[in-house]
């Protein structure tokens, strides 16, 4: 059903080396007026671009930094009620996926903006106005905040491990699966389909595979690439006002792996893994193609070089469809069956 929703964009994204000395620029124009600063890092993160970013403010506002653990809801609420005691007028997510959640989420319960600097291109929630964040049971979306600025420094993102660049590539590649799931839900269950999100979401999909060398030779040019692919599959889920065009059955999977082994593997692996497999089901041939642009970047295929066992993979898989139920995919209502699940993956060679 077509609704109203409003379609906030990010005003400004600052991408290339050296990008991060345009912050104190950046954050004028957010309001000059501002007094305090909230910056949300990573233990690892921290060292890499959290001190850059607090060094760059000293001088300028008072401000105050929190490292964020994990991505959960109560984190990001004791992080948030610690920006409001402290009066925090603008926040700042400097890291991976998690804590850009965390630091958009903080900026909707406190009704401030949030700035991006993504110090890895692991994902595509860049320039994302969402929130995954886990809850007590399943994992949420949770429409937060579109940032106001991106601030891409390419030098600083180029620090990041080769595994965290080709997991961006697997959670662009989720769109092919993405985008097959909302057409069937818009034709199935009258759901909102909007053509253009769809289409631009494809397209960093598309681009990825074009470019997969130049992306898995590691080069600046492969990383630039990437990285605008993943900001502009944000700014799809902007257009669409969900993360519909981002994320169908192949993140369901994702996100039921988080629950049966969390932490074992990152979120863009997991989600080409899904892709995989739900291309499969929908008797899609590509998924070969997916596969094999997998193997050639270095993406791991099997369920063992991800480190899961064949059982939790395929209980992640049975369990998929219990993930966010009013988000209708392939899987359907009641989702796949044990032996369903197990041949599938013996197919595709996953187990
Ligand atoms: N809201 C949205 O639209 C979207 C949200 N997501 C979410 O994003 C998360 C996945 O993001 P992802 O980045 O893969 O995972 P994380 O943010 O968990 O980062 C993974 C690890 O990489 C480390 N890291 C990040 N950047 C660097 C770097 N430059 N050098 C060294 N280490 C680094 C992190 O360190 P540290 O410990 O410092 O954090 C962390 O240990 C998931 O929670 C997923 O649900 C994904 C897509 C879209
Ligand atoms: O990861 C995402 C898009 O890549 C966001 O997806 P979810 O809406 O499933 O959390
Ligand atoms: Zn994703």
């Amino acid at each position: 059903m077509e609704s109203i929703h409003r379609i906030i964009l990010p005003s400004k994204v600052i991408i290339g080396p050296g990008a991060i000395k345009s912050i104190g620029e950046v954050i004028n124009e957010v309001a000059g007026r501002l007094k305090n600063i909230g910056v949300v890092t990573g233990e690892n993160t921290y060292r890499i671009g959290g001190r850059i970013v607090e060094e760059y403010l000293s001088g300028h506002s008072k401000v105050e930094t929190w490292i964020a653990g994990d991505a959960s809801i109560s984190t990001a609420e004791k992080i948030s009620l610690k920006a409001r005691e402290s009066n925090i007028g603008l926040v700042i997510g400097v890291g991976g996926g998690r804590v850009i959640d965390i630091a958009k989420y903080i900026a909707f319960k406190n009704n401030i903006d949030v700035v991006s600097v993504p110090l890895a291109p692991s994902h595509d929630g860049i320039a994302s106005p969402f929130a995954s964040l886990k809850g007590t049971s399943r994992p949420t979306s949770i429409y937060t905040r579109t940032p106001f600025a991106i601030i891409a420094d390419t030098d600083l993102i180029s620090t990041a491990p080769r595994r965290l660049i080709l997991s961006g590539v697997g959670d662009l590649l989720g769109k092919l699966v993405a985008v097959k799931d909302w057409r069937l839900a818009h034709k199935l269950k009258g759901e909102y389909y909007g053509e253009y999100a769809a289409q631009l979401a494809l397209l960093s999909a598309k681009h990825v595979l074009k470019y997969h060398e130049l992306i898995g030779s590691g080069s600046r040019e492969g990383l630039r690439i990437l990285v605008e692919a993943l900001i502009s599959s944000g700014v799809a889920m902007c257009i669409a006002g969900s993360s519909r065009p981002a994320s169908g059955s192949e993140h369901l999977f994702s996100h039921a792996l988080d629950l049966v082994a969390p932490g074992r593997a990152l979120h863009g692996e997991q989600v080409a893994l899904g892709t995989i497999i739900m291309l499969y089901i929908y008797g899609d041939s590509r998924w070969r193609l997916v596969r094999d642009v997998m193997q050639r970047i270095g993406l791991p295929t099997t369920a063992r070089d991800l480190g899961f066992s064949p059982e939790e993979v395929v209980k992640a898989l049975t369990i998929a469809h219990t993930i966010r139920p009013e988000r209708y995919t392939i899987l359907g209502e009641t989702g796949l069956t044990q032996e369903a699940a197990y041949r599938i993956l013996r197919e595709t060679g996953i187990i």
